[in-house]
């Protein structure tokens, strides 16, 4: 791997900056230490807000092109190293190189897509209702962006957030997780290498995720907050938001359900579950999280399902066809076990899996459970962890009831070929994204975010440079 890319101090004002401290990174599978990263002060935190915001100043007042051509810069530069990128993406966070690598493709299309967008940023002329007086309406940049990501997208989340800030003009102070930082430090180093400006993207790594969040939260000079992660910390942040009247753009967690109705092509049913259940292991916010099967095709997709999930194989996410690896941490992987003995003390029946690896032990074992009902756990927390709960059902207006049963409201799928319930689906589905007949609906030109608690805002698509933006009113006599 390029060890250019493997950078271990902080990233302030266009330089590379050590702590006081450090804290450890290791690699999931095997717990190896990878690096000793800058463990930044609330100190350093506000050296950086004060950077971002003197690089507002010119950076706002660039143009249009001038951003879009040095977010292309920044975009060729993650491609030409994606095999590297992925790499390290896999060791620290530890999926399949595999998708590691499409998670890199996957966030350079945001930073690919919000060059085109940063050039259509208009505003309009509205005609008068008062006689000559004309009516202009601006848009300008928010100005400082603090941003919290993430430790399952560790690549991905940054450049959705950071391509539409930059590309509306902001500045930005990235604070990413303490178990994958070294994937927002290498994209720092290849923002810095591209020419983006000193002051205008910022990393902060640290372990004093509160403190800091704090810090951008009680800064004046942060007009916006953007996070990725778990519903209890949005909404701390969203409450010490107020404090300054930030905006703020929360995606949240999920819990998804996974409908397979009595006419669903169950091939095709089976297949899109597995591609959403399965993708980093179950750490996804918008992995299936509920799997109600109608019960005419409950033995018959069970036996599909049993078939593929014991083909998948357990490992090193180095290693060449590996499909599950291991969780992110100690705790992940305590969650998922709590969970999955909650359910079969209540009745649940382990059809594949139910334990740790024999032979890995930071990795769960695929599984299925069945006669899973709506009073366990594991229906009301995100799992985040290869575990599928099958649900049997019968009847259509009780099973959209079920499916809206829950405080999130971020990712819904549906297997069937009916028009009418596809129309009524997506009418009466209480989530930001409905997902027919597919299990991956995440790409750069739709709007991914989620309603009720999983969040608010959008990232990608036309709307997602909204949210760094402030709309002007100007009324010339
Ligand atoms: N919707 C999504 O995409 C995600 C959902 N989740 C959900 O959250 C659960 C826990 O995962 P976890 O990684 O702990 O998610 P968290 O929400 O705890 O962490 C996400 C980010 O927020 C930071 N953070 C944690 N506490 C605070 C705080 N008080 N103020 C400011 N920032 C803070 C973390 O920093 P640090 O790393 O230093 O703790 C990290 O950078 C998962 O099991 C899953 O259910 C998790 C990740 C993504
Ligand atoms: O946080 C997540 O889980 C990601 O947003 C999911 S996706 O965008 O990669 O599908």
């Amino acid at each position: 791997m390029n060890k250019e890319l493997l950078k271990e101090r902080a990233y302030i004002d266009g330089q590379w900056v050590s702590a006081d401290k450090t804290f450890d990174v290791d690699n999931p599978f095997d717990n190896g230490i990878i690096a000793s990263v800058a463990d930044c002060s609330v100190e350093q935190v506000e050296q950086a807000i004060d950077s971002a915001n003197t690089a507002f100043k010119s950076w706002s007042k660039t143009t249009a092109k001038e951003r879009s051509n040095l977010l292309h810069k920044w975009y060729s530069l993650i491609t030409d190293n994606a095999d590297d990128l992925a790499e390290l993406l896999t060791i620290e966070q530890g999926k399949p190189l595999e998708e590691a690598k499409g998670e890199i493709l996957y966030g350079a299309s945001y930073i690919k897509w919000f060059t085109e967008e940063a050039l259509r940023v208009n505003g309009d002329l509205i005609p008068s209702p008062d006689g000559d007086k004309q009516i202009e309406i601006h848009k300008f940049p928010v100005g400082v962006v603090g941003i919290i990501t993430p430790w399952n997208f560790p690549q991905a989340m940054i450049a959705r957030k950071v391509s539409p800030a930059l590309a509306a003009g902001c500045t930005v102070v990235i604070k990413p997780a303490s178990e994958t930082p070294l994937s927002a430090l290498a994209m720092a180093a290849l923002a810095d290498q591209a020419g983006i400006p000193k002051g205008v993207v910022n990393v902060v790594p640290s372990t004093s995720s509160s403190e800091v969040g704090q810090a951008l939260t009680s800064s004046p000079l942060v007009r916006k907050i953007s996070f990725t992660g778990s519903t209890p910390v949005g909404k701390k942040l969203i409450a010490q938001s107020a404090e300054n009247v930030q905006k703020v753009t929360m995606e949240l967690g999920g819990n998804a359900p996974f409908i397979v109705f009595d006419d669903a092509d169950i091939n095709a049913a089976v297949d899109g579950l597995m591609a959403s259940k399965f993708r980093n292991s179950g750490q996804t916010c918008v992995c299936a999280n509920r799997v109600f099967v109608h019960e005419n095709l409950y033995q018959e997709f069970i036996k599909h399902l049993g078939n593929q999930v014991n083909d998948l194989k357990l490992g090193n996410g180095l290693s060449k066809g590996v499909k599950i690896t291991a969780l992110i941490n100690q705790k992940g992987i305590e969650k998922v076990l709590r969970l999955i003995k909650q359910a079969t003390d209540s009745g649940a029946e382990i059809l594949a899996g139910g334990s740790q690896s024999k032979e890995f032990k930071n990795i769960i074992q695929p599984t299925i459970l069945s006669n899973v009902t709506q009073d366990m756990d594991i229906v009301s927390e995100e799992i985040f962890g290869p575990v599928i709960a099958l649900i049997p059902f019968s009847d259509d207006d009780e099973i959209i009831e079920a499916a809206n049963n829950t405080s999130a409201g971020l990712a819904s799928y549906a297997y069937t070929q009916d028009r009418k319930r596809i129309k009524r689906l997506v009418r009466d589905l209480e989530y930001g994204m409905v997902g027919i007949n597919t299990g991956m609906l995440s790409n750069e030109m739709a709007p991914f975010g989620g309603v009720k608690e999983s969040g608010m805002g959008r990232e990608g698509s036309k709307y997602g440079i909204s949210d760094y933006l402030d709309i002007k009113y100007a009324c010339i006599d």
